[in-house]
């Protein structure tokens, strides 16, 4: 199960992300932990703002906000935490208010090798040739993608599940987030960059079923990923 990008605040409501911020630990975590292992599901649980503790030892509340997104196990345990590395720079807001991650994260699933990205990091795909790297073979992305570039968010779901021969499963936000309409419209790409699924604009339960072995037949019938050219030069003049 997969939700969106903060989704307790709003993904544009910039001004709730310090006073809606939690520690990694808090109440939404404890909520979903309790929400996988209730339905014995792996569950991505989109992101929260973190307020993480502070580094010099001053008091709680200080440290740096974190976008930061929750898989939790079926028995209700954090599998992994992500902290978004592309921060939303158009606006200023994210970019200004949020610290930036540094890490790659991947998660084993029993079926398949989960890469977790979030929003905006959509849009850079090097990103996703690392996770792919890393042995990833499904991405998941939650989103808070606004309803004015939605024609991107399907290119770009559709263009890392292509380039990556992987399954990408992105969860968009829907309804209004501090007056910005988002573009709802879920979607789940197979390795051959076929729309399994995909839902409207509105509040949506999408449900799929795919076969995780697909990405292995895709990268074996058609081993585009092998011939990658790494290391390339930069032009000499
Ligand atoms: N929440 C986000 O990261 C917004 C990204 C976005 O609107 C875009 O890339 O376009």
């Amino acid at each position: 199960m997969v939700l969106p990008e903060l989704w307790t605040t709003g993904a544009f409501a910039y001004d709730k992300f310090a006073t809606e911020a939690e520690p990694l630990d808090g109440p939404t975590y404890e909520a979903m932990a309790k929400a996988a292992s209730d339905a014995g599901v792996w569950l991505h649980a989109g992101s929260i703002p973190e307020r993480a503790a502070s580094d010099s030892g001053s008091a709680a509340g200080e440290g740096p906000l974190y976008n930061t997104s929750l898989v939790f196990s079926p028995s209700g345990e954090l599998a992994a935490s992500y902290r978004k590395i592309h921060r939303f720079g158009f606006d200023k807001g994210e970019a200004v208010l949020m610290g930036a991650g540094s890490e790659l994260v991947t998660v084993r699933l029993p079926e398949t090798t989960v890469g977790v990205a979030t929003c905006y990091d959509l849009r850079f795909p090097e990103l996703f040739r690392s996770l792919v790297t890393a042995g990833a073979e499904t991405l998941v992305i939650p989103a808070g993608w606004p309803e004015r570039r939605r024609p991107h968010w399907t290119l770009l779901a559709q263009a890392r599940a292509v380039e990556n021969q992987a399954y990408v499963l992105a969860c968009g936000t829907a309804g209004t987030h501090a007056g910005v309409p988002q573009a709802g419209h879920s979607i789940v790409v197979d390795p051959w960059g076929e729309v399994l699924a995909e839902a409207g604009t509105g509040e949506e339960i999408l449900t799929v079923e795919f076969d995780p072995g697909k990405v292995a037949a895709t990268r074996e019938q058609f081993p585009a990923l092998k011939d990658r050219v790494l290391g390339l030069e930069p032009p000499r003049h």
